[in-house]
């Protein structure tokens, strides 16, 4: 089956390795469709796949099992002229940037344009037009020993697009870069996205770059996708275990270190619940109406709002009297909430 509006599709998709004596899987059954025009990211552990996945997208790696598509054309039975036509098409930028040293910013940028054979004075205008694009002006002559790592990125990214890719694929793009670089590159890569409509197919292992950019995202897990969706509906309603970790580092809400060190798993005690406000109940006055429709009074113990996309995401953490926890919780889940408990406290 070929699935329409998608830039890459992985169908039933594995991968292994010879290993002494035997066989490394690295992938195993993995179904993903990468949305044309989304910010895709899949997270996951160091040596769950990550790298592999994406590696099979521009042929560097090849399927021992299903396929990998990018807009339609098999990536993984495609060689010679039809690879390399897909390749012009798959853009790639690296956590280590991958910068020639020898090669002025210029340099590196028309690379990719003189490997394509691209007469000289097109690439000319072509590389100013990328330059000016991610914001490197002035740096036009500069070495990359002469460069910053969030100006490196953005070489990096410029000689990504030099071909016109439909797809970019970042390898872990901001893990060299500090939290504040770090933002300024993933708002260059969403500006990419929206000005030039190219997807982006990221891999991470930092819930907080799918927060901030992805629009879709999947989790995998020792090569398998354990979750997949709208980065929204993960966030607002994890469902496996592995997710709910990654997530339980970002999403903001952490119980105040004199709570947390009381923290038990067992009654008795005060219910511990964390109450996860998405879309329109973001604002809604929930405990007010727990207060006077129930008679439950919770104590607030933490709470933070922040936006994915530009839809609001609230995270609360409340307790309860025990013995009214259950009630409390269908109430507020009743009303499109998602709860946890957390524990209890006495
Ligand atoms: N060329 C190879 N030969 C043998 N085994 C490999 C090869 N490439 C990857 N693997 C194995 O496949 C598994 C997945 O590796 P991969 O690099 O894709 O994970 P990852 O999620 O990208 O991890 P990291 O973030 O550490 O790079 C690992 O067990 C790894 O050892």
């Amino acid at each position: 089956m070929r699935m329409t509006g998608a830039a890459i599709t992985f169908e039933g998709l594995g991968k292994s390795f010879p290993k002494a004596g035997g066989q490394v899987t690295a992938l195993a059954d993995i179904t993903l469709s990468v949305p044309e025009g989304s910010i895709t990211g899949i997270i996951g552990r160091s040596g769950a796949g990550k790298s592999t996945l994406l590696r099979m997208v521009n042929g560097l790696e090849r399927p021992t099992t299903g396929r990998v598509t990018v807009s339609g054309r098999d990536v993984g039975t495609a060689t010679g002229s039809a690879l390399r036509a897909i390749r012009r098409d798959v853009g790639m930028i690296f956590q280590h940037f991958n910068l020639l040293a020898s090669r002025t910013v210029r340099g590196n940028i028309a690379l990719p344009l003189e490997v394509a054979g691209t007469p000289r004075g097109q690439i000319r205008a072509r590389v100013d037009q990328l330059i000016e694009q991610v914001g490197l002006g002035a740096l036009a002559d500069r070495y990359p020993a002469e460069l910053s790592g969030g100006q490196k990125q953005r070489v990096g990214i410029a000689r990504a697009l030099a071909t016109g890719p439909k797809v970019l694929l970042s390898d872990e793009a901001t893990s060299a870069l500090d939290p504040e670089t770090t933002q300024t590159v993933l708002d260059l890569l969403a500006q990419i996205n929206r000005d030039l409509g190219v997807s982006v197919l990221l891999i991470t292992h930092e819930m907080a770059v799918l927060r901030d950019i992805a629009s879709h995202m999947a989790v995998i897990e020792a090569g398998r996708i354990v979750e997949a969706g709208p980065t929204y509906d993960i966030f607002a309603r994890p469902e496996h275990a592995t997710t709910r970790r990654f997530l339980s580092g970002v999403t903001g809400a952490t119980l105040p270190a004199f709570v947390a060190a009381r923290l038990q798993t067992d009654p008795p005690g005060d219910q511990v619940i964390r109450v996860t406000f998405a879309g329109t109940h973001a604002t809604d006055p929930m405990l007010a109406r727990l207060a006077t429709d129930l008679g439950i009074s919770a104590n607030i113990l933490g709470g933070t709002i922040e936006e994915i996309g530009t839809r609001p995401f609230g995270n609360l953490l409340i307790s309860v009297p025990q013995d009214r926890g259950d009630q409390a919780r269908a109430f507020l889940e009743q009303h499109g909430l998602t709860t946890e408990v957390l524990g209890h406290v006495r």
